[in-house]
């Protein structure tokens, strides 16, 4: 779970546990009703932000530590609320410290994608969170 809801023991975007397989993984999602776009259609941001978690938490499964550098999504079709979907995640490739990475969200029974999200996640130097917070303090003390 991510740092905004492990203190809530509940994922709020609606993300189940992610199954490694090698490396590609899955997981059960469902777009829980608060994030209505359209009439029982899920707004987009819930699809790329259910994208980056399942795909940045799926390599932290594999014991990688990254962070997303870019994420394109392709929306095919409306993404229902309140329906159970699934997730399926592949490696296309690495190069260096660099993932790149590609993910289909389908409904259960349903093998056509409704989204499609590919993206590079970049491996964290050491100290990477350290020196986000003393870039953080200089400029507060500006
Ligand atoms: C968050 C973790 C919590 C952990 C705890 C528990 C985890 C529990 C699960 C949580 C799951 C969360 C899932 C959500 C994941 C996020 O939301 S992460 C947050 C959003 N992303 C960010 O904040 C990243 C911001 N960007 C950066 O910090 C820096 O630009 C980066 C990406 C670390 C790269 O900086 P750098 O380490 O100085 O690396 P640099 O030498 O410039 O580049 C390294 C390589 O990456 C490539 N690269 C750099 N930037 C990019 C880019 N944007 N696109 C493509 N390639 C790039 C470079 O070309 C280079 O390639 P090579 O020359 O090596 O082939």
């Amino acid at each position: 779970m991510c740092g905004g809801c492990r203190n809530r023991g509940r994922c709020r975007l609606g993300l189940g546990e992610i199954t490694i397989i090698g490396d590609a993984a899955h997981a059960p999602v469902r777009c829980a009703p608060h994030f209505q776009a359209g009439p029982n259609v899920a707004h987009g941001g819930w699809t790329a932000a259910m994208f980056d978690d399942i795909i940045g938490r799926s390599l932290t499964q594999r014991g990688l530590r990254t962070v997303t550098g870019n994420l394109t999504v392709d929306f095919f079709n409306p993404v229902p609320v309140g329906e159970a979907m699934i997730v399926e995640v592949v490696t296309e490739s690495r190069a260096g410290r660099r993932w790149t990475m590609q993910a289909m969200l389908r409904l259960e029974r349903d093998p056509s994608p409704l989204a499609r999200a590919i993206g590079v996640w970049v491996e964290r130097r050491e100290g990477h969170f350290e020196r986000h917070e003393a870039a953080m303090r200089d400029y507060r003390a500006r």
